[in-house]
């Protein structure tokens, strides 16, 4: 079995409490149906990741059945949960990790309406002011990709890279969202069902108006470096 220093293993066990209690958030938030969705968390100070086990309730989920992986997304052998399979996403996840290292965590659900976009493979428009908050544009549309292997992490990574958005709807597939850490883009997946609900209905309605490009830039820089009590800036 892998031996960690007395700090890493401080910083595993806080992972797994975080990973196991924010996939509460997706039920919660009404982001996924059955197992459809996962979140994942960088140990932080280690080339280590936390995420769920496959196909497992969200009722059964505990920070001792998280499973421990390492950047490649191999499991640990030896470490707690380490004898079921991991998400589905695993090697998603990973390459993600291994390519962007601002980035803390990932989540993937199917939510209703963005994965509705992602469906019909268009982008959402920034038509809303907390659209131009969070994600600082449009959420952009990834390429489509086998479930399994790296070929979402790959798709996310080429979407995501050098854009403001900390979400990317996966063509007829649904949505994966990178935060600074796992709450952080557990908020990113909460925030990108609630705009492409908003900006759908809207549609149906009628045109969207556009903001301008200077106000969206405005509106994402306050809200990063401004809003609330403890604003942290951009991911990037
Ligand atoms: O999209 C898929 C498979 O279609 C997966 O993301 C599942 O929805 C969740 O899988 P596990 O994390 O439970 O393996």
């Amino acid at each position: 079995m892998t031996a960690f220093t007395p700090e890493i293993q401080v910083a595993i066990a806080r992972t797994r409490d975080d990973v196991a209690r924010l996939h509460a958030e997706l039920v919660r938030y009404e982001l996924v149906v059955w197992t459809g969705g996962n979140v994942s968390g960088r140990v932080p100070g280690a080339d280590l990741f936390v995420i769920k086990p496959s196909g497992v309730s969200y009722d059964d989920l505990s920070p001792e059945n998280q499973i421990l992986c390492d950047l490649d997304g191999n499991v640990i052998e030896g470490t707690p949960g380490w004898e079921r399979s991991p998400s589905s996403d695993t090697a998603a996840h990973a390459y993600v990790y291994r390519n962007m290292p601002e980035v803390g965590g990932v989540v993937h659900t199917h939510s209703t309406y963005a994965t509705a976009w992602a469906a019909r493979g268009e982008a959402i428009p920034c038509v809303i002011t907390a659209m131009a908050d969070e994600f600082g544009g449009e959420i952009p549309v990834g390429p489509f990709a086998i479930i399994g292997d790296d070929s979402i992490g790959h798709g996310i990574v080429e979407t995501l890279t050098g854009h403001r958005s900390r979400a990317v709807l996966m063509q007829n597939h649904g949505v994966f969202t990178i935060g600074k850490n796992a709450k952080d883009a557990v908020k990113a997946a909460v925030m990108a069902e609630d705009v492409a609900k908003t900006v759908h209905i809207s549609r149906q309605l009628g045109a969207p108006l556009p903001i301008p490009q200077t106000a969206i830039d405005s509106l994402y820089d306050r809200y990063q470096n401004v809003y609330g009590q403890d604003p942290t800036g951009a991911l990037k």
